[in-house]
């Protein structure tokens, strides 16, 4: 007990000398310090084999006597009170035990039907060869043309074809051979384009001729690839995939997510796990249990990164990278998807991946795919949900993705609509994981063809004939608009994105959204462009991010970006509203 309150004392002195490295919003006061704020801090901690969850809450009022911090500590079944530990500061201490969860999701369909559904690629799906690609890093293997030449080995072969798939996306053809061959990955893709496929396919395809045991039941599981991402419907959606491609073979993949009950997840587990998907937080719990070996690991992939970043994982992620038997870098093959590559990712990358690595950058990095019509819709505050029902009276049961700021809104606006007798559904972080799953289930269905979502459905939800996204709230920053209009417009298919902006709200982010319009081939409308170079959008919060480049930061390459599509880190939007994973 010492030892822990020890420890956490040092995490908090840490804090005060280094700054803080959870999440947080805050103002940054005049003379370089914070004025005010509230930041929240979640540090995990294993001991006895149990993970220990620390979370700190600060409230910072601008003056160090009113400082207040609330402190929950816990473990499984075990609190700790530590309110004696800074007696100089006016606090309240809260120890309580982490909620138990016990939701456990109905069991998935098993019969091939609901497997292999899909949906058809669209009419764009051959521009995808016009795309312009970048591989950089020394020896790079040719790209493939054709999924014969990816070799896929037979069972693997036919789940691809009925999955639909005919000829591979860019980002397939450069991604596959290169890490069939072994080799270190950096790749950045625009939305849409099948980079869950990229890396995938020559997993499997290597573990299966590889004659990778077969999973049986066992206390303690060695998977040999383990993937991670930042959100539950994300690691979820690339543990469906999984689960699809290796369908009919001895490759068993397994999800770990919070919201579930663990006892559950730890149970399919337990039933063998050869790739194992999960969030951060559920993955370092299950490796802490002891019921996660990593002594067999050969790959590590991270997908989102960039997002894991935004949402304070980078602790996590480096816990997960240094835990006991982990394979060092060059034993491991890691693969690292983002859809941007600014300065904090550069060094994620080079502190993971081996110094030869190659870089794939496919497409603009950071901009809109052109699939996609942007349209622009001059609003005052007030008037935004007359439009929006407007809007949505015209589209009727066409999917219809509604993005708005805060979870507040994503209720209200949903209640709104269903009283309007629009069939409208919403998620966010503070439903609970059944009504979050119900929600996505009721939208895929078309039972609600209505979801309002806050940023935290922007990134990486696949869900078949979305046909419109609407920016109720336009985000604070650039790649956060880029990815929520990308739940339109995939896989070679149209879509259309509507955006209401209030230019008194708006106007920081105009000069990025007149720079993705054009470069996705959009009308710019003239009142935005007015606005962007009235210098609205030179102050305020969407400067670019610092040090960012959509190149591989090894060479001073073609694909240089530096006035950037890209902003200020997502964290202020994502972060602030969310507790997502
Ligand atoms: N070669 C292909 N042929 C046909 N469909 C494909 C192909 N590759 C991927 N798809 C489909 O395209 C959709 C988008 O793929 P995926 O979700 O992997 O994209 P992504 O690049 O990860 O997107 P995001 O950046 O938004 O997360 C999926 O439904 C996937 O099954």
């Amino acid at each position: 007990m010492l030892l822990i309150c020890v420890y956490v004392c040092i995490l908090v002195t840490d804090f005060f000398s280094t700054g803080f490295s959870g999440r947080g919003r805050g103002g940054r006061g005049g003379r370089g310090g914070f004025s005010r704020g509230i930041f929240l801090i979640n540090y995990y901690y294993i001991g006895q084999n149990i993970l220990w969850k620390i979370n700190l809450k600060l409230c910072y009022v601008g003056n160090i006597k009113s400082f207040l911090y609330i402190l929950r500590f816990s473990g499984p079944g075990s609190v700790v009170c530590l309110s004696s530990v800074f007696p100089t500061l006016s606090c309240c201490v809260f120890s309580t035990p982490e909620p138990r969860v016990t939701y456990v999701p109905p069991p998935l369909p098993e019969d091939e039907d609901s497997i292999f559904a899909h949906y058809e690629s669209g009419i764009n799906f051959d521009k995808y060869d016009d795309i312009m690609v970048d591989v950089s890093g020394s020896n790079p293997p040719q790209a493939i043309m054709t999924f014969e030449e990816a070799a896929l080995c037979e069972t693997l072969n036919k789940n691809v074809s009925k999955s639909g798939y005919v000829k591979p996306t860019p980002v397939q053809k450069h991604g596959i051979p290169i890490i069939s061959a072994g080799r270190d990955i950096m790749a950045c893709a625009q939305t849409g384009s099948g980079k869950t496929a990229a890396f995938l396919l020559p997993i499997l395809q290597k573990l299966m001729s590889d004659g990778v045991a077969a999973s049986r039941f066992s206390e303690l599981q060695e998977p040999e690839a383990l993937i991670v991402a930042p959100t539950r419907e994300l690691i979820n959606q690339i543990y469906m995939e999984a689960r699809k491609f290796s369908f009919g073979t001895c490759v068993r993949p397994v999800v770990v997510y919070g919201g579930i009950s663990t006892g559950h997840q730890l149970r399919e587990v337990e039933r063998g796990c050869n790739v194992l998907c999960g969030t951060p937080g559920r993955l370092l719990d299950v490796i802490g249990r002891g019921k996660v070996g990593l002594s067999k690991l050969r790959y590590f992939v991270l997908d989102e990164a960039d997002r894991m970043l935004d949402m304070g994982f980078e602790p996590d992620m480096r816990r997960l990278v240094g835990s006991p038997g982990m394979p060092s870098k060059e034993e491991r093959q890691t693969l690292m998807f983002s859809a941007t590559f600014p300065e904090e990712i550069q060094r994620l990358a080079a502190d993971f991946l081996r110094t030869d690595y190659l870089f794939l950058a496919v497409g603009v990095v950071g901009g809109a795919c052109t699939d996609v019509e942007q349209k622009f819709v001059q609003v005052s505050k007030f008037s935004k949900r007359e439009q929006l029902l407007d809007i949505l009276k015209t589209t009727g049961t066409e999917r219809t993705m509604v993005f708005v700021e805060t979870k507040r809104n994503a209720d209200f606006i949903a209640t709104f609509l269903c009283q309007e007798k629009v069939p409208t559904t919403s998620i966010h972080g503070d439903r609970e994981q059944r009504e979050r799953e119900q929600a996505l289930g009721d939208f895929r269905s078309g039972k609600c063809p209505v979801l309002v979502a806050t940023s935290v459905a922007a990134r990486g939800l696949d869900i078949p004939d979305v046909q419109h996204v609407i920016n109720f709230d336009l985000p604070n920053n650039i790649d956060e608009y880029v990815h929520r209009i990308g739940r339109t417009g995939r896989c070679g298919n149209t879509g259309r994105a509507v955006s209401f902006y209030d230019m008194e709200a708006d106007s920081q982010l105009a000069p990025s959204l007149v720079r993705v319009l054009s470069r996705a081939q959009q009308e710019v409308p003239s009142w935005l462009e007015e606005s962007a170079f009235s210098g609205g959008g030179s102050a305020g919060s969407n400067l670019p991010r610092k040090g960012f480049n959509s190149t591989d930061s090894r060479k001073g390459g073609a694909f240089q970006d530096h006035s950037s599509v890209s902003s200020q880190p997502a964290a202020q939007t994502a972060a602030d509203d969310e507790e997502w994973e």
